[in-house]
């Protein structure tokens, strides 16, 4: 299952990248990480929101099955995650999941979204959201093969 990130922002920073590594590496077959980072926009707020999402959506399939992360979307547990995940794998949809910018992202884009996801009502620096992402997806592979790294 190739998950794809389309993240707003510049490569990942020193300390980010040495997490998603750890968990990438730990990553088997059918899990793939691939990560597309698109440039953000020189302009602010509503206008830099709006070019961003346009830049996002132009990177995404009919088929894609599209899971936005935003603080105020859905808060799940893991299991519900590793679940969310399969179903696009039982029909064989290709699912890219969508990291916004500094102002988030564009009504265009939660309407597209097939499942709008939040870590937590909190806000996180987009960098720490894709390591959070890496391990979450991890943990997803991991529940989805029966072992033991989750336990509740
Ligand atoms: C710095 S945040 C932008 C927050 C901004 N206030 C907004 O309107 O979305 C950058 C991106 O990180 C992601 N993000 C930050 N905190 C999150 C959370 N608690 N849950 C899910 N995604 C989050 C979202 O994709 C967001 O667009």
């Amino acid at each position: 299952m190739t998950i794809r990130v389309l993240a707003i922002g510049k490569k990942h920073e020193s300390w980010v990248t040495e997490g998603i590594d750890r968990y990438e590496k730990r990553m088997k077959k059918p899990f793939d990480l691939k990560w597309q980072l698109l440039p953000h926009s020189s302009r602010e707020g509503d206008s830099a929101r709006t070019e961003e999402s346009e830049r996002i959506l132009s990177k995404v399939e009919t088929r894609d099955y599209l899971i936005l992360l935003d603080e105020r979307g859905k808060n799940i547990d893991s299991p519900t995650l590793a679940r969310t995940l399969q179903q696009p794998l039982d029909t064989s949809r290709n699912i890219t999941v969508v990291i916004g910018g500094a102002y988030g992202v564009a009504p265009s884009v939660h309407s597209r979204a097939d499942f709008t996801w939040s870590l937590s009502k909190l806000v996180f620096p987009h960098q720490l959201v894709r390591l959070i992402l890496a391990e979450q997806l991890y943990r997803a592979q991991e529940i989805a093969g029966g072992r033991p790294y989750h336990h509740v």
